[in-house]
């Protein structure tokens, strides 16, 4: 089959955008993990789907799998590039967009620098929202939030979040030597996570900025994620370490994640930016 698709970064973590409001969305998970393969087809970490609204008050909804063919539940960076596709596209004249996810609605915004800022909605941090199973193990408090020990996992404290897909931080002292590629996996895949894991990494810099490395679930580690940097600022304000607006420096660009604590939806603005159209047989 032909499949016609745009490539798109959000700050590094790249995507292959599918528009199934003009073309039949039906690959297998064979055809996407063929898609997502760096040498044997396109390449991305994940594949975004746009499809028209299930819902009255929604005007599209919007698809996250990652490159193994997995659907996940949400995607910053990937948000971002779905307003910009929609608006480049022509799909929609607005630029305050409702979309919903597989379990969230979101809503988006496109600025008139280019930027997108994303209402991502509430964190989560609940065990069993990510799910985590804190059987028997007793966390750390720091400023009354929740630090998870991992069995065999020396010196490892992990704040969990779920922003709709799940995560577990934790603060290192230098980012660049942090173990990400061999403690990553074994965070991801950890037993006590039965939907495994996006396993974040980060350096406090300064109460308004911080630098990320993110494991992500299936993907590995990626030049930016998005959900990431929002679980890894709320921790971080609600460890105390950091205040309500920081600016995350990734290896792939810069977002800007605020909050203002309990209920309140987490704000993420940052880059959206095509590299190319294309079209490929599977
Ligand atoms: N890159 C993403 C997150 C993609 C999904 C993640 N790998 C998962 O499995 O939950 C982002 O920008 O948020």
């Amino acid at each position: 089959m032909r499949l016609r698709f745009t490539k798109m970064h959000g700050a590094g973590n790249d995507f292959v955008v599918i528009d199934a409001t003009q073309q039949p969305f039906r690959l297998s998970p064979e055809q996407m993990r063929r898609l997502g393969d760096r040498r044997f087809g396109v390449g991305c970490d994940q594949i975004l789907v746009i499809e028209p609204a299930t819902s009255a008050d929604a005007d599209f909804r919007y698809r996250i799998f990652n490159n193994t063919g997995d659907e996940v539940e949400h995607c910053g960076n990937g948000a971002r590039c779905f307003v910009r596709f929609v608006v480049d596209a022509g799909l929609t004249a607005k630029r305050d967009i409702q979309v919903d996810t597989m379990n969230r609605r979101l809503r988006l915004t496109l600025q008139d620098d280019g930027r997108v800022t994303v209402n991502m909605g509430a964190p989560v941090f609940e065990p069993a929202a990510l799910p985590f199973d804190p059987q028997g193990l007793t966390p750390r408090l720091e400023n009354g939030f929740a630090l998870w020990p991992l069995d065999e996992l020396q010196g490892v404290e992990l704040g969990l979040v779920s922003m709709g897909n799940p995560h577990a931080v934790q603060r290192v002292a230098d980012v660049e030597a942090a173990p990400v590629l061999t403690q990553g996996p074994l965070i991801e895949g950890h037993a006590r996570f039965p939907r495994r894991v996006n396993a974040g990494f980060m350096q406090i810099l300064a109460r308004d900025r911080i630098a990320l490395r993110v494991y992500e679930r299936d993907a590995g580690e990626t030049l930016a994620c998005g959900t990431g940097a929002c679980a890894a600022v709320v921790a971080g304000i609600r460890a105390g370490w950091l205040d309500a607006a920081v600016e995350v420096q990734t290896r792939g660009g810069l977002l800007k994640i605020e909050w203002a604590g309990g209920d309140a939806p987490v704000l993420m603005t940052g880059p959206a930016t095509k590299v190319f159209d294309g079209e490929i047989t599977l």
